[in-house]
């Protein structure tokens, strides 16, 4: 089989997940998106037309860069391996160069956020450098145990698994719009919970930003603030 990575800008919820997808087991395979254009319909500025012609180009050569481990860490799991990117100093700078477009194409200069919020452990990868392009904080979710002072804490399952997460109750101060980014979204479980912790700590949830979705598994379904990931999979690379 061969794999599909996409660009995906949708920022609406999917529907519900299929209960018989897995990293492993994906649906049948549908015509590439990757295809189609990340710009929104209608008449777009020069400059944003040239940030999706540049975004797309960045896209790809990610996408070419991602690996896969079948089995790991546990048996029916097929791992998306993101490191290559930050192995690559090139592919390193794609990458963030995408998400800042992205983020400055989305959001009007008084919806900018104030806080990138970023999921250990691979969300502290490229979490710091984004929102140092921003402009913006960075505020982590660890997992539980790991960060000193009072915090709030969330339970939650992902794809393999069921953990807690917690933030520093001073994190994010009440009214600061707040971007969540991490690696990889599959089941969504993750992504909500750091989502509710803002929340619990009266930010404003502005979006969710992923390199890549495993977008089977329709975890996105259980976001309630816009969701854009870089790269979707939909099949097995052979
Ligand atoms: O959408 P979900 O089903 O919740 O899964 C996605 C989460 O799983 C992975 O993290 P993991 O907990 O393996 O931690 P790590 O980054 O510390 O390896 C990944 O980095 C996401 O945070
Ligand atoms: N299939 C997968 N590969 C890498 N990270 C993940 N986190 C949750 N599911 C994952």
């Amino acid at each position: 089989m061969s794999t599909h990575y996409s660009t995906d800008t949708s920022p609406t919820a999917s529907a519900a997940a299929d209960p018989t997808a897995t990293a492993s087991h994906p649906p049948t395979s549908k015509p590439d998106p990757t295809l189609t254009s990340n710009a929104p319909k209608g008449r777009l500025s020069a400059a944003a037309t040239a940030g999706s012609t540049e975004l797309t180009s960045l896209t790809i050569s990610l996408r070419r860069a991602l690996r896969q481990f079948p089995d790991f860490p546990s048996p029916g799991i097929l791992f998306e391996d993101i490191l290559p990117i930050f192995a690559d100093p090139s592919l390193h700078e794609s990458l963030l160069r995408a998400l800042e477009l992205h983020v400055t194409q989305s959001y009007p200069e008084n919806q900018k956020p104030d806080v990138v919020v970023g999921l250990e452990a691979r969300g502290f990868l490229f979490g710091p450098s984004l929102a140092l392009r921003l402009g913006a904080a960075f505020v982590p979710v660890r997992k539980k145990g790991k960060l000193p002072g009072p915090c709030e804490t969330a339970g939650y399952q992902k794809e393999y698994g069921e953990d807690f997460f917690q933030m520093q109750s001073d994190g994010v101060k009440p009214g600061q719009k707040v971007l969540v980014v991490d690696d990889i979204i599959a089941t969504g479980g993750s992504a909500a919970a750091a989502g509710s912790l803002v929340k619990k700590l009266g930010g404003t949830l502005i979006g969710y930003v992923f390199i890549l979705e495993l977008d089977f598994l329709k975890g996105r379904a259980k976001l309630d603030a816009p969701v854009y990931t870089l790269l979707s999979s939909q099949e097995e690379k052979s």
